[in-house]
């Protein structure tokens, strides 16, 4: 069977990126491709890179241009996503990249988004604990935020296994500027970014806090409790994210790396790399797979977990087809058999 597919945010940067993998795609033919400011426009004149699209032509994201289709992705801003989630029949699976109905917490999304919750969907994770099997059969799917993705993804074994103490969290991460989308924002014109690296929404005003500590605290069984900040690197694509937790009493390197192992042995996009090979951007970069390391810091009693993904591949689209595939009862790797891009 062939699945129709509609894209909206076409334009932009995920939207982008989740149809240059459909494009690779066996199970699905592309129908719709929506935008905004950009509409009646030809897709190839925004998006180059999608050589085989570039003659389709950018309609409106209206709920009329986007019916009819088995599957569609949203790949709006928070906000204009929610409006046309909610205009959209539950004949069609929903996937939504933007942040709407990530948060089950209705005081955490109106104290950091400052707008109405509108619920929380099932979360298109599947290697968090318990998620896939939510996402088996689901029409509706909220895609994780690109930090939370790779900082969870990071944290999760060591948190669920009682190896680290969930109240003493700290998250350092790096992003490449394609995060921040495609509009035209002053603090990331390339002369403020090339050659340099800053932090920003630093105190624990990150959106991606409550996310992040949702997902955890989940894992844990137990409230988790982080201090995150977040800079910004001089790259397109990519995260680094350091986190550090203090150990519980006794916990040893190999229980840390057994606790590893046994989540994420059988998982096709996440891997606890070989001793003593660290995770870098490059290596994951374009593709749907997450690297990381860990090591015991004896000295300070923490747990030291690095983790790399690509914020627009496994961080937004890449998860967004495979939370696809699970819900259509595909294999969970379909389409997503790429391999990072480097040097
Ligand atoms: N970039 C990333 O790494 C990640 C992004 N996300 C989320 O994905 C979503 C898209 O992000 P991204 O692609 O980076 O952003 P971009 O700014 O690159 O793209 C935004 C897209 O939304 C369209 N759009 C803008 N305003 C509206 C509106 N009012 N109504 C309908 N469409 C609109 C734009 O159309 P046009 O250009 O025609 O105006 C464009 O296609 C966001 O919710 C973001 O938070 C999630 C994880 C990671
Ligand atoms: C560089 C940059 O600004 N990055 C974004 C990450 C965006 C993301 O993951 O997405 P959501 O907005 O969908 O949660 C940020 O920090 O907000």
């Amino acid at each position: 069977m062939t699945y129709k597919i509609a894209v909206s945010g076409a334009s932009g940067y995920a939207g982008g990126e989740v149809l240059r993998l459909l494009a690779g795609h066996p199970e699905v033919e592309i129908g719709a491709v929506t935008a905004h400011s950009s509409a009646g426009e030809r897709l190839g004149s925004l998006q180059p890179q999608l050589i085989p699209l570039a003659d389709r032509v950018l309609t409106e994201t209206t709920a009329e241009n986007l019916a009819g289709h088995d599957v569609v992705f949203l790949a709006l801003p928070h906000g204009a996503s929610g409006e046309i989630a909610a205009q959209l029949g539950e004949d069609t699976i929903v996937i939504d990249a933007a942040a709407d109905h990530r948060l089950e917490s209705a005081s955490a999304w109106e104290q950091f988004y400052g707008s109405a919750h509108q619920g929380a969907w099932p979360y298109g994770l599947p290697e968090l604990p318990g998620q896939r099997a939510r996402l088996a059969g689901a029409r509706r799917i909220a895609v994780p935020g690109c930090y939370p993705t790779t900082i969870m993804l990071g944290l999760a074994p060591a948190l669920g296994s009682g190896l680290v103490q969930p109240d003493d969290i700290v998250i350092v991460a790096a992003t490449g500027t394609s995060g921040a989308g495609k509009a035209l924002k002053p603090h990331l014109l390339s002369a403020e970014v090339i050659g340099g690296m800053s932090p920003y929404g630093v105190g624990g005003v990150h959106r991606h806090t409550p996310e992040i500590e949702q997902g955890l605290s989940t894992a844990a069984g137990v409230p988790v409790q982080i201090s995150f900040t977040p800079t910004l690197a001089p790259m397109s694509r990519g995260i680094l994210a350091t986190s550090t937790a203090k150990l519980a009493p006794g916990t040893t390197e190999a229980q840390l790396r057994d606790a590893y192992r046994q989540q994420y042995d059988a998982e096709a996009f996440v891997h606890l790399l070989p001793e003593g090979q660290w995770p870098s951007t490059k290596q994951v970069i374009g593709s749907n797979h997450v690297t990381m390391q860990l090591a015991v810091d004896a000295h300070a009693g923490r747990a030291v977990i690095v983790s790399a993904a690509d914020n627009l591949t496994k961080g937004t689209a890449g998860g967004a087809v495979q939370s696809m595939n699970i819900a259509l009862g595909l294999d969970e790797t379909t389409g997503l058999n790429l391999l990072g891009v480097t040097p």
